[in-house]
């Protein structure tokens, strides 16, 4: 198994390169997990507390869990991806079955703060867009598709945001075998990740 990790700031368009790599290949080739599934538990906190969560700072996800479903895929066997919910701000219950394939892509704005997933990734790319241009896409997307409105989008940016991607993200940018920018749509990149897994299938 190929295991790709992809990281990167809030809206610097991880999901969106995930997408247009795994567009030209098979189902049975390649699953996408999201770091955001791996968010802790916090089925105990009411709902006032589990919106202040700082869910930018790595203590926010249950690695221990991510490198044990990765280990146990990459031994050929199966896990049960919990799913979450970004407008309950935790888990929802439920899971998604895994099945191993060829290729695993894992993306993250945290996944490559922690040494043991590192080791875990065949390919470690790190995505990078200005900071204003995240800003505005994170607006848009959270506003439309996340249940959140401006101020708190903007409150999030200003009390953890910032500062959590300046201490822990930015700085795994320097673990990154590839680096690509995606202030624009970056189809060369995709182009060349795209072969290396093509060349890694056949
Ligand atoms: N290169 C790009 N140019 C313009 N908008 C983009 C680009 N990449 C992503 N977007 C948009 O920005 C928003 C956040 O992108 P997404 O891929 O979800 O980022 P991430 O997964 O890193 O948070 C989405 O609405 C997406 O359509
Ligand atoms: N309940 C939550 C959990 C996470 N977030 C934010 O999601 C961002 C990570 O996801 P991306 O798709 O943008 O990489 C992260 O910056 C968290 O602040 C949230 O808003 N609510």
């Amino acid at each position: 198994m190929l295991i790709i990790g992809i990281a990167g700031g809030t809206g610097s368009g991880k999901t969106t390169v995930v997408n247009q790599i795994v567009e030209e290949l098979k189902n049975d080739e390649v699953d996408i997990i999201s770091q955001d599934s791996y968010y802790q538990d916090t089925s105990h906190l009411s709902y006032e507390d589990r919106v202040k969560i700082n869910f930018d700072h790595p203590k926010s996800i249950d690695f221990d869990l991510l490198v044990n479903h990765l280990k146990e895929l990459k031994a050929g066997k199966s896990i049960e991806e919990p799913l979450y919910s970004f407008t309950e701000h935790n888990r929802t219950g439920e899971t998604r079955t895994i099945h191993p394939r060829k290729v695993l892509i894992v993306e993250g704005i945290l996944i490559l703060t922690h040494p043991d997933i590192r080791e875990l990734f065949d390919i470690k790319i790190y995505v990078h867009a200005d900071s204003d241009e995240r800003l505005i896409r994170r607006l848009k997307r959270d506003i439309n598709e996340r249940g959140r409105d401006l101020d708190e989008v903007l409150w999030r940016y200003q009390t953890t945001l910032k500062p959590m991607h300046q201490q822990f993200i930015e700085p795994t940018k320097e673990f990154a075998d590839i680096i690509i920018p995606t202030n624009r749509y970056n189809t060369v990149a995709v182009d060349i990740v795209q072969t290396i897994i093509k060349d890694r299938l056949s």
